[in-house]
């Protein structure tokens, strides 16, 4: 388990959020939020039903511009606190050098964060292209690579050699994360003719075509049965340890939580009300009174009640009864 010293939210970030607010009117769905997500690292978002948690990822990816706050996204590893200052005072959207690149995505529009700064995202409620074939769905996220080959004039379509190459590369590309996601055998199939489960892997494997640092995940595990919820574990761990993506997930399924993340950061009404390991944030008095909509005051005697009941149904199992 990571300790205060090696935890590398704090020693590695490879995003930063600061004092995050986003405001609709007179409702403020994010509240003055900070937190970092560590390279390397697989961080879950978490909170009741309205918390915020997709209004920070809209945030994050630019579909929202936030009222206030900034956010800051670095890849490659030395980059200097002094450099985010001096990009902030300067106006500009990102800087890049032979040692990294830091950008601020709230100044940036939401296809440039996906193209240029490495955020990738899937969505709640799926998006794929459903008249598409699964292969295809996976060469279209690869456009920008692609346009680039063709120098953005006809030489895609008069075969210039270096397109020729950038096609075959990110055919191979594809077929490598269809191999990943266990969807080979539906390549040729359109999207919207593949089970729910599958319709939720093309999202994460059309994501990863992008080449992201940073996997933005809304609700991975919704839907999924549990044989479904182990692969997409195995999935994300696979992402983490072999394609060096940090993955920031916003997830309602526990088990999926407690079991893959390195960090959890729980949100309520807009407000970060814990932050650290999954252990940690498990134990969290806080925590507790906020998913059983309780005061703090309350949760102990809440969570006496629950190991009354717990007590109670093993007993009624142990007599043979049905409980
Ligand atoms: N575009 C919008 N306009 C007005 N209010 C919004 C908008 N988007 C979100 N909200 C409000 O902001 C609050 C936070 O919503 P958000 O969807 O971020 O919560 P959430 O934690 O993702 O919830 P859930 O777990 O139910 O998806 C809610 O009160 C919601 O109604």
């Amino acid at each position: 388990m990571l300790n205060e010293t090696t935890q590398r939210w704090t020693k590695d970030p490879v995003l930063t959020v600061e004092h995050l607010t986003m405001r609709f009117g007179g409702l403020v769905a994010v509240d003055d939020l900070s937190f970092d997500v560590g390279r390397g690292d697989i961080t879950a978002l978490i909170g009741p039903n309205g918390a915020g948690k997709t209004t920070v990822f809209n945030c994050v990816t630019g579909f929202y511009k936030p009222t206030e706050g900034r956010i800051t996204m670095r890849r490659g590893r030395e980059v200097p606190a002094a450099t985010v200052e001096t990009l902030t005072s300067s106006g500009r959207q990102y800087r890049r050098d032979e040692k990294g690149s830091v950008f601020l995505l709230e100044r940036m529009a939401d296809f440039r964060i996906t193209a240029v700064a490495g955020v990738a995202r899937t969505f709640q409620n799926i998006r794929l292209f459903g008249g598409m074939t699964v292969l295809e769905n996976l060469l279209v996220a690869q456009h920008n690579v692609l346009m680039r080959a063709s120098g953005y004039t006809i030489g895609g379509l008069i075969g210039l050699p270096g397109y020729r190459r950038a096609a075959a590369a990110a055919k191979d590309k594809a077929i490598d994360w269809l191999r990943h996601t266990d969807l080979l055998d539906r390549a040729d199939d359109p999207a919207a003719d593949l089970p729910y489960g599958a319709q939720r892997r093309l999202e994460i494997a059309r994501a990863m075509c992008t080449d992201p640092s940073l996997l933005c995940l809304d609700e991975p595990a919704a839907g999924l049965n549990p044989r479904e919820s182990a692969e997409l574990n195995t999935l994300l761990r696979y992402i983490r340890d072999e394609h060096d993506v940090s993955v920031l997930l916003i997830e309602h399924d526990m088990g999926v939580v407690m079991e893959i993340s390195d960090h959890v950061i729980v949100l309520d009404y807009g407000k970060k009300i814990s932050d650290g390991s999954a252990d940690k944030v498990r134990n969290d008095p806080k925590v507790i009174a906020a998913y059983l909509g309780v005061d703090d005051e309350e949760v102990e005697a809440v969570e006496a009640d629950l190991e009354k009941v717990s007590a109670d149904v093993s007993a009624i199992r142990m007599d043979g009864g049905t409980a």
